[in-house]
């Protein structure tokens, strides 16, 4: 089977993308497309898989699915990408409109400049941090929420502080980025038994109350460039910790550059950034 993919990236969070409203795809067959495309080896290479598709509750619909053929509820890069896919193929012909995750619709803005989608900024909505909705179990804990909660993992003692943004996220604050444990704590906090449904673990340096440096181990897909709902989780996480200001800009800087979220006054967290088309092509499904 011939499957038509555009591979885009948002900050070198790259993805291949399929066009849903051309392609019909058995749904029973997309964790193991996402494995086989996502193989820089045998496949196309990629972070993962997502589907742009037909809703009846948004304009478009987003699925997506990580390199190991897990599907998530959202994903910020990927949305900005759908958002700039859904533009340029004509399907949405508007600036401003919504599109539909598994963890509910979201309102985008593209902003378009001699006719390319060059930025995109998607309302977030509102992060979850209630932690049995994170969900995170723990034992005998005191409060609803995790700020700077103590987690030991292995012999050492961290302080965890979680956010959902629909998918799930655990933060730990490091005086250096560049000396964050991503190799050792990363894989072994994102399959944690006290994230029943795993984890996306951020390191996060705050460089001043504006700016963070920011580095993710991806549930399903390891080291990543860039985590855009990570990089909300991160802000959120950084105003409970009292580094940033609600309601003022953040700065996020990732592997593959920036961001800029806000956590609003009306509690909505808004997420600013590039989304870049790579190449298009078809790839050869072995059915
Ligand atoms: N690995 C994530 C999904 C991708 C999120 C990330 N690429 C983003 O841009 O938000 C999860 O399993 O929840």
């Amino acid at each position: 089977m011939k499957i038509p993919f555009t591979k885009m990236h948002g900050l070198g969070n790259n993805y291949i993308y399929i066009d849903g409203f051309e392609t019909k795809i058995n749904e029973e067959l997309l964790p193991q497309l996402s494995q086989a495309v996502s193989d820089v080896n045998t496949g196309i290479g990629s972070d993962g898989l997502i589907l742009m598709l037909p809703s009846t509750n948004a304009d478009v619909r987003m699925r997506i699915f990580n390199k190991d053929g897990s599907e998530a509820m959202n994903c910020g890069n990927g949305l900005r990408c759908v958002a700039k896919l859904a533009y340029d193929s004509g399907y949405v012909p508007k600036e401003q409109f919504q599109i539909e995750a598994k963890s509910g619709v979201v309102e985008a803005e593209v902003v378009v400049i001699d006719g390319i989608v060059e930025q995109v900024t998607i309302d977030m909505g509102e992060p979850i941090l209630q932690r049995e909705q994170i969900p995170m179990v723990t034992a005998n804990y005191t409060n609803e929420t995790v700020i700077n909660e103590k987690f030991p993992v292995g012999d050492q003692d961290l302080f965890a502080t979680a956010v959902s943004m629909g998918n799930p996220h655990v933060i730990f604050y490091v005086e250096d980025i560049n000396d964050a444990p991503i190799d050792t704590v990363g894989p072994e906090v994102t399959s944690d038994a006290r994230f029943p449904e795993g984890v996306n673990v951020e390191f996060v340096e705050v460089l001043n109350d504006h700016e963070i440096n920011f580095r993710v181990w991806e549930r399903g897909s390891g080291i990543t460039q860039a985590c855009g709902t990570g990089a909300c989780a991160s802000v959120v996480a950084s105003v409970l910790n009292n580094y940033v200001k609600r309601g003022e800009s953040v700065t996020v800087h990732l592997d593959g550059g920036d961001l800029t979220i806000t956590w609003e006054e009306n509690g909505h967290v808004m997420m600013k950034g590039p989304a870049v088309n790579v190449a298009e092509g078809i790839y050869f499904l072995k059915t």
